[in-house]
């Protein structure tokens, strides 16, 4: 707050803001200006405003200097003529007053009672037609005079009461002439009789405009004056224009300066109020000053008029200059504007490009860019505080069911609810960013808390198990995280990244719906799986698929009844990789429809080759994967191999496990129908496993099941395998089933499941899977020498 004043008083707090405001406005004023200078649109009405100053400095400074010139002028004239009237009146004066004097001396020195008529005779009398001149007794009667007949008040008792005590000139205050309304004056003097006592008064009246009669209009104008004013104040005359008037009273000492140096001052005549330079000198020796004045107005009218040309094209010239400046600035304006807004729009185009860049489309969460730039900062400030920091990888687990069945409108719509979600979960601080497809990634920048990270990992979980509203209905996804941590999971942004991925596929592999920590271990077995995983994707290319086959025995006669054909894939760095390793994986990437079709055309082409070789006309069985049998081309596919290789249907038997046809017992009924219309035989693998109802078992158009190893291992020994494998050989039989036992190791399972009725052995103890050139070796040896085991 600001202290004025030296007493201290501090000012009103409303007073103080408003001042401070003020500053501030005029501030940022005066930066505005600063920064904008150079600006046209500023530099125009600047320089506009400093020619606008010079020309009226210059149209005032002409104007105020011909003023004054005409100022002094006015003086100078209403000087000159005060003095041509000064004696111009003294020499009127002065002649009435000889007169006067004339008068008195022939009447008192020569005794004359009336020297009128011989002055006159001798033409020392002034002339008549201007001048009466009278002898008036004491008592004022007229005693003579050179007028005619004599009017109006010849009597004037203050005239003969001063004249009766003094000897001086008298002048008498102006009177009207009733006759001829002009006014009139009088100039007397005393008469004296001989004893030297008052005998009388010698008069000389005039008309008073005689002394007014010089007024010349075209110095004086029409508002001029000249006057001829008694000591006592009181205009004997006074002539304006053509108006000549008396008596008017004014104050004399302030008019007229008693000093020898006259000056013509400008003064409001207060006698009619108009302005004039005016000029007062008294007369010599006379009771009477001369007046002159000059109407200010008229005097200095022909300036004004200049004044008015020179203000008006003052004005006419600055309107000009501001329209010429403004026009030239609201273009310049105009230009700098839509300049300043290209530059905008640059830089709004620029951001939004840089936005972008660096965000999802979609979800508006930043991106992989900008979570990898923000990771690499995150890791450096954490490595230089020694802090930890975790990244967790995020997949959804049913998304692509929900992308293909509800169309990619819902998919976007759950997306977007996810991302909403996750942010939800974590803290200000933290980051979620989207990766792509349904991937999110999600960084916690400060682990405040050891179980901050599993907090927040199970927090997500449940979020995200939360059901979704789409297209009206209630859906449910689940997901899948892996977590790693800086440092001890990786010391830069691809590893601790590659390594969530890592833990989020063990996550997945366990199950689903959970979230797992990096490990080494995980580490090892991701690597392997990454590189059957590129190795398959080659695999069929570079012909490094195999098939083995292993005989289908008859329980009784031991004869081969067909055959099954079991994968191999022979690595050219890992050697013969067994299917168990490779299948899920080729499960997983859907690779396993291609080289599903491979085994099957190959099968097929093997199995044609023999019957075409002479060999036994027997059956061959090939495995089917869950995305195998849902595959949509399946049916098209298979009877394109079957006609393509010339293979019998009815040889050609598809395993299909029993745990796939229970997930979905509609889909698999509608599948099973469609294979078996094409004369293709189903058997139902690993049989036990999976918890068929008979409903569903008697549903299914079926041609065989295989009683799983599990049961066959102990059914020798165990009682409860036994009984089971009885019930499953016994609900075969009921449903016109082939019963196949697969696994069979030891001649007390065989002798078992052929005291109970199995059909069908197969296993270890009669044969491994082996290569195709062997299996023949055994079909040709069963041609020539049919074997029983028994
Ligand atoms: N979709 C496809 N699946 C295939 C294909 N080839 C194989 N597979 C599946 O891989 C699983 C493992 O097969 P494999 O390692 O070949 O094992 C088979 C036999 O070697 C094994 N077997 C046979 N007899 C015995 C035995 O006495 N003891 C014992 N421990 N193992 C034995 O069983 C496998 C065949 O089983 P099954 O298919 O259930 O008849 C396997 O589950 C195959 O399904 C393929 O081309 N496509």
């Amino acid at each position: 707050m600001s202290i004025h004043g030296a007493n201290g008083l501090r000012s009103a707090p409303g007073i103080a803001k408003s001042v401070d405001a003020t500053a501030e406005a005029t501030g940022s004023l005066f930066r505005y200006v600063r920064e904008h200078i150079k600006e046209a649109y500023l530099l125009f009405p600047l320089s506009a405003v400093l020619l606008l100053l010079a020309i009226w400095s210059a149209t005032l400074y002409f104007i105020r200097l011909e003023q004054t010139r005409a100022q002094r002028n006015a003086a100078t004239v209403s000087l000159e003529i005060g003095a041509t009237y000064e004696a111009q009146m003294l020499r009127a004066v002065r002649e009435i007053d000889q007169t006067l004097k004339l008068v008195k001396y022939a009447y008192e020195a020569e005794g004359e009672r009336n020297p009128l008529p011989r002055l006159k005779e001798r033409a020392l009398l002034p002339p008549p037609l201007l001048f009466d001149v009278s002898v008036v007794s004491p008592d004022g009667g007229l005693v003579a005079s050179t007028r005619a007949s004599e009017t109006g008040n010849i009597s004037d008792p203050d005239e003969l009461q001063t004249l009766r005590h003094n000897d001086t000139l008298s002048i008498s205050r102006p009177w009207k002439d009733p006759l001829t309304g002009e006014w009139r004056l009088r100039f007397s003097r005393r008469l004296n009789a001989a004893n030297g006592t008052f005998s009388g008064i010698v008069r000389v009246e005039v008309d008073a405009a005689y002394f007014v009669s010089s007024y010349d209009a075209s110095k004086l104008g029409d508002q001029g004056v000249l006057g001829l004013l008694g000591t006592d104040g009181l205009f004997r005359v006074q002539r304006t224009g053509e108006s000549v008037l008396a008596g008017d009273s004014v104050d004399y000492a302030a008019l007229v300066p008693d000093t020898e140096d006259t000056q013509a001052l400008l003064l409001t005549n207060s006698w009619d109020g108009v302005r004039r330079y005016t000029s007062a000198r008294q007369l010599y020796d006379f009771p009477l000053a001369v007046i002159v004045g000059l109407s200010e107005e008229e005097q200095l009218a022909a300036v004004t008029r200049q004044a008015h040309t020179y203000l008006w094209r003052a004005a006419t010239g600055s309107l000009l200059l501001v329209l010429l400046v403004g026009l030239l600035s609201r273009m310049s304006w105009q230009l700098a504007q839509s300049r300043l807004q290209a530059a905008e729009a640059k830089v709004a185009y620029a951001e939004r490009v840089e936005y972008l860049a660096y965000h999802d489309g979609l979800t508006a969460l930043p991106n992989r860019s900008l979570f990898s730039k923000l990771l690499i900062q995150n890791i450096q400030e954490a490595s230089r505080y020694h802090r930890q920091l975790a990244v967790l990888f995020l997949d959804l687990d049913r998304f692509k069911q929900i992308n293909d069945t509800l169309g990619h409108d819902a998919g976007d719509q759950l997306l977007q609810e996810v991302a909403v979600r996750l942010k939800a979960c974590v803290r200000a601080s933290d980051t979620v960013a989207r990766l792509g497809g349904d991937e999110f990634v999600i960084l916690l920048p400060e682990l405040s808390e050891d179980t901050y990270v599993a907090t927040t990992a199970q927090k997500i979980l449940s979020a995200v198990a939360r059901p979704f509203n789409l297209r009206g209905k209630e859906f449910r996804v689940t997901a899948s995280i892996g977590i790693s941590i800086f440092a001890q999971d990786g010391l830069d942004e691809q590893t601790l990244k590659k390594n969530a991925d890592i833990a989020m596929y063990q996550a997945k592999q366990r199950g689903k719906n959970n979230f797992q920590f990096y490990s080494e271990k995980l580490n090892a077995e991701s690597l392997e799986r990454q590189t059957l995983e590129i190795g398959l994707r080659h695999a069929l290319e570079r012909n490094e698929f195999r098939l083995h086959y292993q005989a289908k025995r008859d329980i009784r006669s031991g004869q081969i009844t067909g055959m099954e054909a079991l994968l191999r894939w022979e690595h050219p760095d890992l050697g013969l990789v067994a299917p168990m390793q490779f299948i899920p994986v080729a499960e997983e990437t859907g690779l396993i429809v291609p080289i599903g079709k491979w085994v099957l055309r190959t099968a097929c082409l093997q199995n044609v080759a023999w019957q075409q070789q002479g060999l036994p006309h027997l059956g061959i069985a090939v495995n089917l994967t869950a995305r195998q049998f849902v595959d949509e081309h399946l049916l098209t596919d298979l009877a394109t191999i079957l006609a393509d290789t010339g293979m019998d249907a009815r040889l050609l038997e598809l395993e299909i496990a029993e745990s796939l046809l229970m997930q979905d017992v509609k889909k698999a009924l509608q599948v099973l129908t469609g294979l078996k219309k094409l004369n293709v035989r189903i058997a139902i693998d690993d049989f036990g496993t999976g918890y068929s109802s008979l409903s569903a078992l008697k549903q299914f158009p079926l041609d065989a099941i295989k009683i799983d190893r599990s049961f066959i291992r102990d059914v020798a020994n165990a009682t409860e395998d036994k009984a089971l494998t009885e019930a499953i050989i016994t609900m075969g039989r009921t449903l016109s089933l082939t019963v196949v036992a697969q696994g069979v190791e030891t001649k007390e399972q065989a002798d078992f499941l052929r005291d109970n009725a199995c059909d069908e052995f197969q296993g270890f103890y009669f044969n491994k899977p082996v290569p195709a050139d062997q299996f023949k070796v055994l079909l040709q040896a069963q041609t020539a020498r049919p074997t029983r085991d028994s």
